[in-house]
């Protein structure tokens, strides 16, 4: 479907800058052709009017669960590790395809109204992850987890190859997929050595857990002598593009190592407050030229999966703790949840900004909203007084998954319904 979007404000990026356009955008075949003057020859399907509208690059979740969904305060007010080992590690084995699809769907939905257009999951039965991603339309990366010391060992790596073949590059190169080990607590180091040639062999990334918890940090000095970002960069991870979630706890030694390595940090203030892990060094780690994404975790520690709280949070956490209030100004929250995360993922080829060439992954939001008048200053508006529900239309890929806040690709009641059945089948 080709779609001219009139009378937009839109949201651009170069280098050094974060600025708003008036101009006209005409997408073709699922890709930006024009930004300004449109040619007169230019035929469109659909035509969409965007006064009172911004048109912004759709955000990148970058470290999702997204079956959790169904866990949704189901096990709140507790650290890390009780919260993994008695609450959701128990209720994982119950899991079927059917609960993951429908936990899946919700969460994609919820997505979707908050103005996503591409995530980075992690979970198991991630074909199914994979099969909601497809039936929403929506951009995806998947991975199947990797555990050796709490579950069987898998170093066949069956699930991961199989997932490989059939979703890699699928649907016109939206769904993706990565190696999934999930962190250096549960993965012995014999089990990451035989990891890190498979994610070569498949010429794609690692995404892992690191340093969330100041126990893993303390588990890893008493078990190898070392840090956990230490252990990794020994065992020769970070050789492979690796995209790493949380990075809480870190040593400045940590720091250089992760600048050194490129590695792509996933940052996810609220679910790192809510487990009371702290919070990441943002700041510090941008200086660096660290490239930092932004992620939610799962509904489970967080409890929702909108990413314009992220970005709020990401922006004053990193003023409260440095005193400095120039810390992760708006601009540079509004690239984290976008072109950063892109980068992260190795997609910024194709996503992340709005440009000619560019992928048609793009959100309009309503501006017409008292909350968000008067408008002084709209980069800040979209960090510091935005709410989700002012995302009004959703473009993935030159389709529109949400028009005036109505889902195309989802039946949101039956979506609903099901999740409801598929929870308390799940914690009953
Ligand atoms: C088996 S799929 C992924 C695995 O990770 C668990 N998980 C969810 N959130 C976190 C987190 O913040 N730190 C560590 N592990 C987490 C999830 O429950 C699954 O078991
Ligand atoms: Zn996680």
């Amino acid at each position: 479907m080709n779609i001219l979007i009139k009378n937009p404000s839109i949201l651009c990026f170069d280098k050094e800058k974060v600025f708003i356009e008036n101009k006209d955008i005409a997408i073709k075949d699922g890709v930006i052709q024009y930004i300004g003057e449109i040619p007169k020859s230019f035929e469109y399907d659909k035509l969409i009017s965007a006064t009172d509208k911004l048109v912004m690059p759709g955000l990148i979740n970058t470290h999702t669960h997204l079956p959790m969904s169904l866990l949704r305060n189901y096990a709140d007010d507790l650290p890390l590790w009780e919260w993994l080992t008695e609450k959701v590690w128990p209720i994982e084995p119950k899991l079927t395809e059917e609960i993951v699809y429908w936990g899946s769907m919700l969460s994609i939905a919820e997505l979707i109204m908050s103005g996503v257009t591409c995530f980075n999951d992690m979970y198991n039965f991630a074909d199914t992850v994979a099969k909601a991603a497809q039936d929403a339309k929506i951009r995806g990366c998947i991975c199947d987890t990797l555990f050796d010391k709490t579950r069987d060992d898998q170093s066949d790596f069956k699930i991961t190859r199989d997932l490989y073949k059939k979703w890699h590059k699928s649907n016109n190169d939206r769904i993706r997929v990565f190696v999934g080990p999930h962190a250096p607590y549960t993965c012995s180091a014999d089990y990451l050595k035989k990891i890190i040639p498979l994610a070569k062999e498949l010429n794609t990334g690692i995404h892992i857990h690191l340093s969330e918890s100041i126990k893993e940090v303390q588990d890893s000095i008493n078990t190898y002598g070392k840090s956990p970002v230490k252990h990794l960069y020994d065992l020769g991870l970070f050789d492979v593009h690796t995209l790493a979630a949380h990075c809480v706890h870190l040593s400045d030694e940590d720091i250089l190592i992760l600048k050194d390595k490129n590695v792509h940090v996933l940052n996810n203030p609220v679910s790192n407050l809510k487990l009371a892990n702290g919070f990441s060094p943002v700041y510090k780690m941008l200086k660096n030229k660290i490239n930092v994404a932004l992620g939610t975790d799962s509904s489970c520690s967080n409890n929702n999966l909108n990413m314009f709280e992220e970005m709020k949070l990401a922006s004053i956490l990193n003023k409260g703790i440095t005193g400095d209030s120039t810390a992760v100004p708006a601009a540079t929250a509004l690239k984290m949840a976008t072109i950063n995360g892109a980068k992260a993922l190795g997609i910024e080829d194709k996503v992340g900004s709005i440009e000619v060439g560019k992928c048609a992954d793009i959100i309009l939001i309503d501006l017409n909203k008292p909350h968000l008048y008067p408008k002084h200053n709209i980069v800040s508006l979209l960090v510091y007084s935005i709410q989700g529900s002012d995302v009004d239309t959703v473009i993935v890929d030159g389709n529109i998954l949400m028009e005036n806040r109505k889902l195309t690709t989802i039946n949101l009641e039956e979506v609903m319904q099901n999740a409801q059945l598929c929870a308390e089948k799940l914690t009953k």
